[in-house]
């Protein structure tokens, strides 16, 4: 007997969500997008092309658009959720009458909910209840993705069925699907690197180096895994696709939009110009006010999280917090090798050691 195909849902009708539609539907599932607009619903249907979101891109005919969600949802086996971060929870509850407990239920959005600082599968379980949940993240810039650029990702969830279905649904000879278990880590390493896009993007448009953008990136990832770490997840998760990964391709690249916002801002744009002009979203912008704040509140040491926040919202010039930035503490390499606290003791003991010679000598 033929094996019967899998349903793919996928809400939202932008790049990502577009390119992951197609292919489930390269893969033979029979997939179905939701979007809100009707008229980019008809154009994905008749001529199988996103114009506002990947307009050179051609869409797996296989792939049926839809502005209803009751033609979407019933049915599938698994459920992609490619909302920005802003309206995932709302988009979540319109879905909710029409999902089931069976059905995988993953977050592709790389934010955070500003009410409870809640990452987008949270909202995913707290809003259904439902047992099958996890989060898709890595290096997967939408464009290169449609493109069928050789790529990887990361399926993250504690639940094995929903890894092992995301990897049959998704995996291919294009685009590869490695398995976590860390779906906090994972979720935290797409959110957080968005920061640290914007601040690479405001570095090129300053005319700095490439020995400046490695600082920047590795000194990124030391923050983002020691806030990772002290919000419960695992630093080692920092070290795969959804880690390093996405850092590496986010911060080098002028398809990130976190990146080009960033660039606009070091071209000297005001912020509501560069993101204006990018008339997508920017993930960044907003984390990198949550993080802030939540690393104030917590005492979490984070000064490249806090100066981009001086320059996005402070008006602090982009140069002026290069030059601060790099007065600052000078700390430990590999945190979970040698402690900060360790290089910070030896630091006060050498300052102790030369208080005393000096008031030895006045003596
Ligand atoms: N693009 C990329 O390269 C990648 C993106 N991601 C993540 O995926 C998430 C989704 O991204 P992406 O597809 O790129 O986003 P886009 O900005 O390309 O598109 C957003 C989509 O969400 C829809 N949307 C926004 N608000 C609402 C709402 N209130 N109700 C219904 N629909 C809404 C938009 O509809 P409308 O057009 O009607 O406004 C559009 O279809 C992002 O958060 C991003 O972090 C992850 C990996 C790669
Ligand atoms: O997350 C991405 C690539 O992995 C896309 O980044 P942007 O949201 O900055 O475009």
């Amino acid at each position: 007997m033929a094996e019967e195909r899998m349903r793919v849902a996928v809400l939202g009708g932008g790049s990502f969500g577009t390119a992951l539609a197609s292919i489930a539907a390269d893969n033979g599932a029979e997939v179905r997008q939701w979007l809100r607009d009707p008229a980019l619903t008809e154009q994905i249907n008749r001529e199988h092309i996103n114009g506002r979101y990947l307009p050179d891109y051609a869409i797996n005919p296989a792939v049926v658009a839809s502005t209803e969600m009751a033609e979407v949802l019933p049915g599938a086996g698994l459920v992609l959720v490619a909302i920005p971060s802003k309206a995932f929870g709302d988009v979540v509850r319109q879905a909710r009458p029409h999902l089931t407990p069976d059905q995988i239920l993953v977050s592709t959005t790389k934010g955070i909910q500003e009410e409870g600082f809640k990452l987008m599968s949270q909202i995913l379980e707290e809003e259904t209840g439902f047992p099958h949940i996890g989060v898709i993240s890595g290096p997967n810039l939408a464009s290169e993705v449609a493109d069928k650029q050789l790529t990887a990702t990361v399926i993250a969830s504690d639940d094995p069925e929903t890894r092992t279905r995301v990897q049959t649904a998704l995996g291919c000879d294009y685009f590869r699907v490695y398995a976590s278990n860390d779906r906090f880590g994972v979720e935290l390493g797409g959110a957080l690197k968005n920061i640290y896009a914007i601040a690479a993007g405001m570095a090129a448009a300053l005319g700095m180096g490439e020995n400046t953008r490695s600082m920047l990136m590795t000194r990124a990832l030391a923050e983002m895994s020691r806030f990772a770490v002290s919000q419960g997840a695992n630093p080692m998760t920092f070290l795969g696709l959804a880690g390093v990964g996405d850092l590496i391709v986010t911060c080098s690249s002028r398809l990130s939009r976190n990146y080009r916002v960033g660039y606009a801002l070091g071209e000297g744009k005001s912020l509501d110009e560069a993101v204006d002009a990018l008339g997508q979203v920017a993930e960044g912008v907003n984390t990198v006010r949550l993080v802030r704040d939540k690393a104030r509140a917590e005492g979490i040491y984070m000064p490249l999280a806090e100066g981009l926040y001086q320059v996005l919202f402070r008006g602090v010039p982009a140069k002026e917090m290069a030059r601060l930035l790099m007065l600052g503490e000078q700390s430990s390499d590999v945190e979970f090798v040698l402690a900060r606290e360790d290089v910070q003791r030896a630091h006060r003991e050498q300052e102790g050691a030369t208080q005393g010679a000096k008031g030895g000598g006045h003596g």
